[in-house]
């Protein structure tokens, strides 16, 4: 049974929707990412279950607890959620410990309990200090200690890691997942960072045009993406018509194991739109299946062009030192089963034209 469930929820500015039905159950102390483009509605829903935005429609549930219906709308302070914003957001005349004991009642245990907090986050040291005095990184983690501070039942954080540098993000955010799950804290993160999504998240929601398309952990959304605009939004792909053939493809590549990737039944001979991740193929010196004319290298991998004799284009993901160079004859394998979608009529625009 799940712990926070989002059910049916509308959400509009004036009269304009920007939350459409949205649907979205989150499991008891698992960290949930909801992944969408800029202006999908990310922000839009945290706020909605904060208590900042009413519901036109649906419901917001946290244990058993109602938040938010079209007529019920819990004051936010009576919600039980913690909120950990983008840019930290301290108040700038209180210290660290100030800020993180900021939502927490006079009590003999209250003292204790923020210098437990600032040790856990790693600035026990840093108590007394003054906002003004912290890095991006050290301010991020006051405001996570201060959002967790209550015990809340869930604990939002609007793409918290956004303004820090890539090296201080990685490190950070890792550091925060692990804490959200020591504590078994119940948690939705929204980014529009798929990498940040895949490898922190326990579930990932993505979001476009204020709409859930696809739920699932990570490997679900990553290997078996819904629609052609969920698999380019999540990662790399390679594209390619094809027709099925009974459990197989028959494309550029020739004839390939596939699946149809919304679990349809498809008829052979219908028109497929043919889907692999880079790294799904296999890529190996001599051979005449293609040439090499171009390597984008990256350190651990590179993504390397490659053209058939056709004249079809396609990307492999090489892993690192073993990778061809420009003009390199070599042979293509599969490594992965493709997945098929469905062809439909009106061409539908992908994460790079909306992006
Ligand atoms: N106060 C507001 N009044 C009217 N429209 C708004 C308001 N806030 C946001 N919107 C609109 O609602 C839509 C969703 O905005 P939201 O901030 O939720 O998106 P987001 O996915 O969080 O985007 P980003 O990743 O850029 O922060 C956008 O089209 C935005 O222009």
């Amino acid at each position: 049974m799940s712990w926070v469930v989002i059910d049916g929820l509308s959400v509009a500015y004036g009269g304009t929707t920007v939350l459409d039905r949205v649907h979205l159950e989150i499991p008891r102390g698992s960290l949930t990412a909801v992944l969408g483009p800029s202006g999908c509605g990310k922000t839009t829903l945290l706020r909605a279950i904060a208590g900042l935005l009413p519901a036109a429609g649906g419901t917001i549930r946290v244990g058993e607890k109602l938040l938010s219906s079209p007529t019920v709308q819990r004051a936010p302070e009576k919600r039980g959620v913690g909120w950990v914003p983008q840019d930290a957001s301290l108040f700038p005349h209180l210290t660290v410990g100030e800020n993180i004991g900021f939502g927490l009642k006079r009590s003999p245990g209250r003292s204790g309990r923020i210098a437990d907090l600032a040790a856990m986050v790693g600035l026990g040291e840093l108590i007394d200090r003054a906002p003004s005095q912290l890095s991006g990184g050290q301010a991020q983690r006051v405001a996570l200690a201060r959002s967790l501070a209550p015990r809340p039942d869930l604990v939002l954080l609007d793409e918290p890691f956004a303004a820090l540098d890539p090296q201080l993000r990685s490190t950070l955010r890792r550091e925060v997942a692990d804490l959200l799950r020591g504590q078994s804290n119940t948690s939705l993160l929204v980014t529009h960072d798929q990498e940040e999504a895949l490898s922190l998240a326990d579930y990932v929601a993505v979001m476009r045009d204020g709409r859930i398309l696809q739920w699932g952990t990570p490997h679900e959304v990553y290997e078996r993406p819904i629609s052609r605009w969920v698999a380019a939004f999540v990662g790399d792909t390679v594209e390619m018509d094809g027709w099925w053939s009974g459990g197989r493809v028959q494309c550029a590549l020739g004839l390939v194991e596939a699946e149809m990737a919304d679990g349809s039944e498809s008829v052979d001979g219908a028109p497929v739109c043919v889907m692999l991740r880079p790294e799904w193929l296999n890529v190996t010196a001599g051979g005449t299946d293609a040439t090499v004319t171009a390597v984008s290298y990256a350190g651990h991998d590179a993504l390397v062009g490659l053209e058939l004799p056709t004249g079809f284009a396609v990307r492999a993901r090489v892993a690192a030192p073993d990778l061809p160079r420009r003009g390199d004859q070599v042979t293509v394998g599969i490594r992965h089963r493709a997945l098929a979608y469905p062809v439909v009529s009106a061409s539908v625009p992908t994460p790079a034209a909306t992006r």
